[in-house]
């Protein structure tokens, strides 16, 4: 089924082209052996990594860096932890060598109760970063104009936020990210943070969001392997379901039992 999917419906995020709708951060698991089990149980494929708590020179840096390279998935590090512009551009350029690539996921926190982007830092940073030739996924508000500016600064993915970095309340504002979505159909958009149960995930891609990225919900669970598997499910469930076209919510009963003599909608 995977295969069918990825064939009629593929994600593409810089010409990268993915199966999987699912994007994992590798922060506060139990262990390495637990994130490594939890990485393969999702089926992910694109995994988020920040350069300040993994920090490639060092050994413990290198062990994780081996043992993302095993699995086998397409690293996308993170300037997580960066307050200003002006540091955020920094940490990418070193994660640029370090990590060998120029995807970069570019966070700059403008309040510390919510970890709120500073989405001025932010549209700053992005433009030079995409003039310094980076393929940049901001984490954002779900504010439609500061999601004009990122893509009028060059961004070609973009990532709201869906509720405050490790909250797991599922989405605040239904109303931001489903106008998010109307406005920018050809953007992909990924859903990230806030998300705290799969039936969350199920929501935004019912919503016709294009993957999720989520952290803390795995991390944190009681059994980080099921709940990563379980969310990659989601995402895949949720994205079927988008394909599929939901009805439309009826305020008044209507008897779903066939009415004898005419059993299908399309049968006079
Ligand atoms: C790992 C990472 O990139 C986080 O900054 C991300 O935003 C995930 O948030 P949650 O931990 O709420 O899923």
């Amino acid at each position: 089924m995977q295969e069918l999917m990825t064939e009629a419906d593929p994600l593409t995020f810089y010409g990268a082209t993915l199966r999987s709708r699912l994007l994992l951060g590798t922060a506060r698991y139990p262990s390495p052996a637990i994130l490594a089990d939890a990485i393969r149980a999702s089926g992910c494929e694109i995994v988020t990594v920040s350069l300040r708590r993994e920090a490639g020179g060092s050994r413990a840096g290198e062990s994780f860096w081996g043992l993302i390279r095993d699995l086998g998935a397409r690293v996308l590090p993170n300037t997580a932890g960066c307050r200003t512009a002006k540091e955020a551009i920094a940490t990418a350029q070193m994660a640029r060598e370090v990590f060998e690539t120029d995807w970069i996921k570019l966070e700059v926190i403008g309040e510390e109760d919510t970890l709120q982007p500073d989405v001025f830092g932010l549209v700053e940073a992005a433009k030079a970063l995409v003039a310094d030739g980076f393929k940049v996924f901001p984490y954002t508000t779900d504010d439609l104009v500061v999601a004009e500016k990122l893509l009028d600064a060059g961004c070609k993915v973009l990532m709201p936020w869906a509720a405050p970095i490790g909250s797991g309340r599922g989405v605040n504002n239904t109303f931001a990210l489903r106008a998010l979505r109307a406005h920018f159909p050809e953007t992909p958009l990924v859903v990230d943070a806030g998300l705290g149960a799969p039936s969350h995930a199920v929501t935004v891609m019912e919503m016709g969001y294009d993957a999720v990225l989520l952290n803390t919900a795995v991390s944190r669970a009681g059994d980080p392997v099921a709940m990563a598997r379980a969310f990659g499910l989601a995402a895949e469930a949720g994205r079927l379901a988008f394909r599929a076209k939901p009805m439309t919510p009826r305020d008044m009963a209507e008897p779903s039992t066939p009415v004898i003599g005419r059993p299908f909608e399309d049968m006079l």
